[in-house]
């Protein structure tokens, strides 16, 4: 849209210039008559009135005086003198005031843009570059002889070395023609490197125009533009992101896109079946066992704390009922010749909740008090749930499957705290495998589909939040899906980037509005009203390199 509205402005120069060519050129007077300088007068002051309202921006309408002087020029009007000079000023200082004073703001589209340049020189886009380049200044000094043309192509050069785009070169031309264009490139492709998603459909921007298919009832805009969305994971704080929207508005399918143009290895907590993903190894969940009381690498006591405080968050046990937990396991795993001071006994053969059990059963025969009874009574039921075939034995190598690239399917798992333990022990079994492993630069992408379900409890959503903070330093990136913001708040800290697709519910979207557009009630509007509209695919993020709200059409 941006660069129709170039192409569109171009064409009403060149259309002023033809109009003036048959009507009000005299080659026989040496002045223009008067109607004749009215007339240019005229047209170069409402050009600068009709590029500010295109552009929002007084330097690339400035860069316009330029092209309209170049266009003119090829039909014999010099327009580089003071009187339309001084009358394209005055267009644009009006329209700049007026405009302003509507707006109580003033707007610069072109240095907010500057924010986001990244100069990268790439060798080769360079090179040829600067060969069309010295063919243009060739082209103007030696067979057009033109100066101020070629002049127009240095400055066109210098702008494309910093919009690294090679595709304009040939632009380079058309000089002064082309140049409010590629100056208003600059910033505009945002990153190039990282995960390709899917392009930049509209940038929120305060502006006079809507150019996009949505529009809002804001001072801010959604401003098209035509560059691609990449997930930048190197130049980030962290390799994390969260995926929030609606039920069907596109969540798996976005992170299959981010999986499938990564590069990079994953394992899929896929909680409904979803995932299919080629080359990828699908694990059925319920074939497989795992034994939460494995120590993953751990000592006996922390791994005792963490699988009581996982079935205290599951059962909503009490606080001295977590205790005896606690107590009952770290005795199990002594049982087992398994003993916190003695690091060697650590890689003995683990006890399973069928060895808790008997131990509470051996406990309850030789405890006097009825009280202590009925102490190991309230928790001898959770301990009998747990001795389940899935948590007798460990059947998979967690190494193994962070080897590989993995999509664990939970759909045949019908029973919710078999499924969450499973869940949660794996994830545990992650955190030790970066303990031990200790690497730091980006291999694995964990994707958790789903994860109000791990979130929802206290131990789960603890686990996760100290894998979001501390897996950049071990190479882990971690991508959350949730259809409510609800249980990811706390994750938003150590998320690089939060998608949203489509949401529905009042609050959420308050909050997301709220979350992306900061203390800016005009933002907040703006993104209030578009989230509620957004079609099938359409992600709203924060571009954090250009620090704007942008919309992305997932591909
Ligand atoms: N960008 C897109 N382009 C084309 N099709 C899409 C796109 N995004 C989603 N779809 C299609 O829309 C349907 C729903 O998408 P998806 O399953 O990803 O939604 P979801 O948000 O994960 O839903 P749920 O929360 O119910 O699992 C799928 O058939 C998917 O192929």
């Amino acid at each position: 849209m941006q660069d129709i509205r170039h192409l569109a402005f171009s064409i009403v120069i060149l259309l002023e210039g033809i109009v003036a060519r048959f009507y009000f050129y005299h080659p026989s007077s040496l002045y223009y008559d008067v109607l004749d300088s009215l007339f240019l007068i005229f047209v170069v002051f409402a050009d600068a009135i009709i590029s500010y309202i295109l552009f929002s921006s007084i330097v690339i309408s400035l860069a316009y005086l330029l092209s309209i002087v170049v266009i003119f020029s090829i039909f014999n009007f010099n327009i580089l003198s003071f009187t339309y000079v001084a009358s394209y000023f005055a267009g644009d200082s009006i329209s700049f005031f007026f405009i302003s004073l509507i707006r109580r703001r003033v707007d610069e589209s072109f240095v907010s843009q500057l924010s986001s340049i990244r100069l990268k020189i790439n060798y080769i886009n360079t090179i040829i570059l600067a060969i069309i380049f010295v063919l243009s200044v060739f082209l103007d000094l030696l067979i057009i002889h033109n100066v101020f043309l070629a002049i127009g192509g240095i400055f066109s050069f210098l702008v494309l070395l910093f919009v690294s785009e090679v595709e304009y070169s040939p632009l380079l031309f058309l000089s002064w023609v082309s140049f409010p264009y590629l100056l208003s490139q600059i910033g505009a492709s945002g990153s190039r490197s990282g995960i390709y998603i899917g392009n930049v459909v509209g940038v929120l921007r305060r502006s006079i125009i809507n150019s996009s298919r949505i529009t809002t009832n804001s001072v801010y805009k959604w401003v098209s533009s035509r560059s691609k969305f990449y997930l930048d994971m190197h130049n980030n704080k962290n390799f994390n992101m969260i995926i929030l929207g609606t039920s069907g508005s596109g969540k798996s399918h976005l992170a299959k896109n981010i999986i499938s143009n990564s590069k990079l290895g994953f394992l899929i907590f896929d909680i409904h079946g979803e995932y299919n993903i080629r080359d990828a190894e699908v694990i059925d969940a319920s074939r497989i066992s795992i034994n939460p009381l494995s120590l993953f690498g751990q000592s006996p006591r922390q791994r005792a704390l963490e699988v009581a405080y996982m079935i205290r968050s599951l059962f909503n046990l009490g606080n001295l009922q977590t205790i005896d937990l606690y107590n009952l396991i770290l005795e199990t795993y002594e049982d087992k010749g398994i003993y916190e001071d003695d690091e060697k006994t650590w890689i003995n053969k683990p006890p399973n909740f069928r060895d808790v059990l008997v131990l509470v059963e051996k406990k309850k025969r030789i405890v006097n008090t009825t009280q202590e009874i009925n102490r190991l009574e309230s928790i001898s039921p959770y301990i009998s749930f747990l001795v389940s075939n899935t948590f007798m034995d460990t059947s998979i190598d967690i190494f193994d499957i962070l080897n590989k690239n993995v999509i664990i399917n939970f759909s045949k798992v019908t029973i919710p705290e078999i499924k969450y333990i499973i869940i949660e022990t794996l994830l545990a079994s992650i955190q030790s495998y970066m303990y031990l492993t200790g690497q730091s630069d980006l291999r694995k992408i964990v994707v958790i589909d789903e994860a109000p379900f791990i979130l929802s409890k206290e131990s789960g959503e603890q686990l996760v939040e100290r894998l979001f903070a501390e897996g950049r330093k071990f190479g882990f990136g971690f991508m959350v899906i949730s259809q409510t913001a609800e249980y990811v708040k706390k994750l938003i800290p150590n998320s690089s980037y939060v998608l949203v697709l489509s949401m529905v519910d009042p609050n959420e979207i308050e909050y997301l509005s709220k979350l992306l557009g900061g203390q800016d009630v005009e933002i907040y509007k703006a993104i209030y009203n578009t989230l509620q509209r957004l079609d099938r695919g359409l992600i709203m993020t924060r571009d954090i390199l250009r620090n704007e709200i942008i919309l992305v059409r997932s591909n």
